[in-house]
């Protein structure tokens, strides 16, 4: 386990420290709020480096390669970045939120479990408040209209009603924006609301490019949400002079306009970077030949929770938070039969986020892809975990479909194992209908023969068997099996004093060369 955790420190650049990096990367979003920042003593990456002394130099070279981020604080860009998205990078401001999830009023029925509920959708878009420290709901309140289409999105009458809820509401109590969850509001949608309301209008694109702000720590993270955020300025500021709104105060300068070119320019230069390092490292694994299971699912259904059960790590920190997890970070774990393998913590998935938003994430799911196997982690105490599975799937496919370059007889997704967690929030009668693994990741239930499963497919799928091998007791031959194999248990040799039983895995590769070397 030793010699892999020291090729995942080399392999695995997000790795680094990432209690400190939070604090660095917290402190940096505070520095325009006037809080001493880093910038002012030493970049971010300077910092990340300084961090990571100890690492070893492999890893430092490969930080270095990513280049300067200072480019990525950028007042001007936050200014334009701030007119169109409503939000700032102080998330440490108190928000009282009123939320509004409209829906089509003949929808509303759930006719197969895959339909998600306006209920369900109140839920998650109150979940996804709850994810930002110091936003709070004021009131959230379910919508039915004709059509999600209109300009106005509310009818008059409507419009009407909610407007004197929202003055009955600022008597009460205090209000400070609205938030309408619906994957993207156009820009006159916005502007007409917010000069109705007479306040801050936010949609489902803003409010998760808060969070993921707030959670992108390494330097990966944070490039990848700065261009997840480029689509939807651009599109405001499209829809913006289209709609002839330039007076009323959201339309491109010419410089405005230069800043989000040079961003941009800046960024793909930076992820590509990214994605070849990818490719690299990607290769180095191959070599070291590691079998890789991906842990993939929706949000907070529980995947960092499994990998920290499956192996013991005391630095993963599961949250009940949206989006907690935003690097691929590696972890390592071992088999019943004494196998490592890897275990790829991935970026969690939400259904009615726009395209675009997760698009900047692709390449470190690409990751998952190619892993050996995927376990599928759901959350079967929510009440859609058939919508939330059927998103993930189809997403899975579409990702295997772009990995494969749009080829659609290539593209195949590896082994999948269903995992049905949190069981411990669910009845009995509600388990028995779910079949497949049923775990608790909280309670550590169910985990031994989702344990077997997981081995079982890893040897099928990297064509590794058990065998037992009769080898000199103490000799060479013992030594180079426990290096280049995982070795499951070894017994004397009632017949032969002389001789050990060794029961191992191997794949034909290194069984080749060991009969090479030895026989
Ligand atoms: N009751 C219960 N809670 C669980 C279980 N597994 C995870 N949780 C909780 O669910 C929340 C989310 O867990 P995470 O492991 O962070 O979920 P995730 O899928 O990694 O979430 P993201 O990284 O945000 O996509 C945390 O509050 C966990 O403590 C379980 O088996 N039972
Ligand atoms: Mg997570």
């Amino acid at each position: 386990m030793k010699c892999l955790r020291a090729a995942l420190h080399v392999a695995w650049l997000p790795q680094l420290r990432p209690a400190t990096t939070q604090i660095l990367a917290r402190l940096k979003y505070t520095q325009h709020q006037g809080v001493k920042g880093i910038r002012s003593r030493k970049s971010f990456y300077e910092a990340q480096m300084q961090a990571g002394q100890q690492e070893d130099s492999e890893e430092r070279s490969m930080a270095m390669s990513s280049g300067d981020m200072r480019f990525l604080d950028d007042r001007a860009y936050d200014e334009v970045a701030g007119g169109a998205m409503r939000i700032s990078r102080d998330v440490a401001t108190a928000q009282h939120v009123f939320i509004l999830q409209p829906y089509v009023k003949w929808s509303a029925k759930r006719t197969t479990p895959n339909d998600v509920r306006p209920d369900d959708q109140l839920i998650e878009a109150t979940a996804l408040i709850h994810s930002l420290p110091n936003w709070q709901v004021a009131r959230a309140l379910k919508v039915p209209l004709e059509s999600l289409e209109r300009k106005t999105l509310f009818g008059s009458g409507k419009l009407t009603e909610l407007k004197q809820l929202i003055a009955q509401l600022r008597e009460e109590r205090h209000i400070s924006c609205v938030f309408v969850s619906k994957g993207t509001l156009s820009f006159a949608q916005k502007q007409f609301l917010e000069s109705e309301f007479q306040l801050p209008v936010l949609d489902r694109y803003s409010v998760v490019i808060q969070i993921l702000r707030l959670h992108a720590t390494t330097a990966e993270a944070r490039l990848q949400v700065a261009m997840a955020e480029l689509p939807y300025i651009w599109a405001q500021a499209k829809d913006a002079s289209a709609t002839q709104t330039r007076r009323q105060g959201y339309s491109l300068s010419d410089l405005q306009k230069e800043i989000l070119r040079t961003r941009e320019r800046k960024l793909r230069a930076e992820l590509d970077a990214v994605r070849r390092q990818r490719q690299l490292l990607r290769q180095k694994r191959k070599q070291q030949n590691y079998p890789i299971a991906a842990v993939v699912g929706y949000t907070n259904a529980g995947k960092t929770s499994l990998i920290k059960a499956l192996t013991v790590e005391d630095s993963l920190q599961p949250r009940n938070q949206l989006f907690a997890t935003l690097d691929v970070t590696a972890h390592a774990g071992s088999l019943p039969c004494n196998l490592q393998l890897i275990y790829m913590d991935t970026v969690g998935f939400m259904s009615d986020l726009p395209t675009g938003l997760f698009e900047c994430f692709v390449a470190t799911l690409e990751d998952a892809m190619l892993a050996d196997i995927i376990i599928h982690v759901q959350d079967l105490s929510h009440p859609c975990h058939a919508a939330q599975r059927a998103h993930v799937e189809s997403t899975l496919r579409s990702l295997a479909f772009s990995v494969a370059g749009g080829d659609s007889s290539a593209s195949q997704l590896p082994p999948i194992i269903n995992v049905y967690n949190k069981c411990d929030l669910v009845t009995p009668q509600a388990q028995t209908a779910a079949g497949g693994h049923l775990i608790s990741a909280r309670a550590q239930s169910g985990l031994e023969p989702l344990l077997m499963d997981i081995e079982e497919q890893i040897l099928n799928v990297t064509g590794r068997r058990k065998l037992q091998v009769r080898v000199p007791s103490g000799g060479p031959e013992m030594a180079w099996l426990y290096k280049n194999a995982a070795v499951v248990n070894t017994k004397a040799d009632e017949q032969n004093s002389e001789k050990i039983l060794m029961r191992v895995v191997i794949s034909q590769r290194t069984l080749d060369q060991f009969k090479r070397q030895f026989c």
